[in-house]
């Protein structure tokens, strides 16, 4: 049965026992599952099958961003393992974003590519540091429109920015925010935080939650918790 739950957990573990132990816990019809950098990086592909076997859809977060034939390659690489979403960085341009959409469109690939517009770590100065002038709201309003114009299917921001990208690119544009913090949970290293309901309400499509579950206590009681608040 497909899933229709907005919400996508982060198995940011650092083996594959432990990510496939929260997965063993995890009910495919209630959520789908992120495979980011380090688990993938320590596992390779391997993580994936047993994710897939597990009956789970898969966002392979490796946030791609390099020329545009680096970046499509990969992109073709992942979907080609059967993945339900990838994502690239915005900021690679318009040309690598348009080489990736491309590329799946040429190999009949349904895999979803979304780009990440301003990373939810980061606030004003952090932009600031890296040499952008604008306003965080009007870069990551310029990444949304140029990663729609490019062919991508959405995008990765923070719910407070999901409002002005629906007003923006329109509600069938996917709004994949992280930086969700439920009232229990701490900020950590996020900047740009929203509650899940308020996310929701503020139009994100999905909701990417990591250590707020995978560092609970009992993280069965935290996602039950999440799911009770979106459900009011
Ligand atoms: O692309 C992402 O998933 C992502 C983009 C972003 O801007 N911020 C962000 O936190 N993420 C990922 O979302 C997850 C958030 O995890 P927690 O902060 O533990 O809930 C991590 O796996 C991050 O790599």
């Amino acid at each position: 049965m497909a899933c229709t739950s907005p919400l996508i957990i982060a198995l940011d573990y650092s083996s594959l026992d432990a990510a496939l132990c929260m997965a063993d816990q995890l009910d495919p019809r209630r959520c789908r599952l992120k495979v980011g950098k380090e688990l993938f990086t320590r596992s390779g592909p391997d993580v994936l099958q047993a994710l897939h076997g597990r009956g789970f859809d898969v966002f392979l977060d490796l946030k791609f961003h390099d020329i545009p034939n680096t970046v499509a390659s990969a992109v073709q690489a992942a979907a080609e393992q059967g993945v339900w979403m990838v994502n690239v960085h915005a900021s690679g341009g318009r040309k690598m974003m348009e080489a990736a959409r491309e590329r799946l469109d040429q190999h009949d690939l349904p895999t979803h590519l979304i780009a990440v517009t301003v990373l939810t770590s980061m606030d004003a100065k952090d932009l600031r540091d890296v040499g952008v002038t604008c306003s965080l709201e009007a870069q990551v309003e310029a990444l949304a429109k140029l990663a729609q114009q490019s062919g991508m299917e959405g995008v990765v921001c923070s719910a407070w920015e999901s409002p002005r990208v629906r007003e923006l690119c329109g509600e069938d544009f996917l709004k994949v925010t992280p930086g969700i913090r439920p009232a229990f949970a701490i900020k950590h290293d996020q900047q740009r935080i929203l509650g899940p309901g308020e996310a929701m309400t503020a139009g994100s499509t999905h909701l990417v939650i990591g250590r707020p579950i995978t560092q609970a206590q009992e993280p069965m009681e935290a996602l039950a918790a999440i799911e009770q608040e979106l459900a009011c």
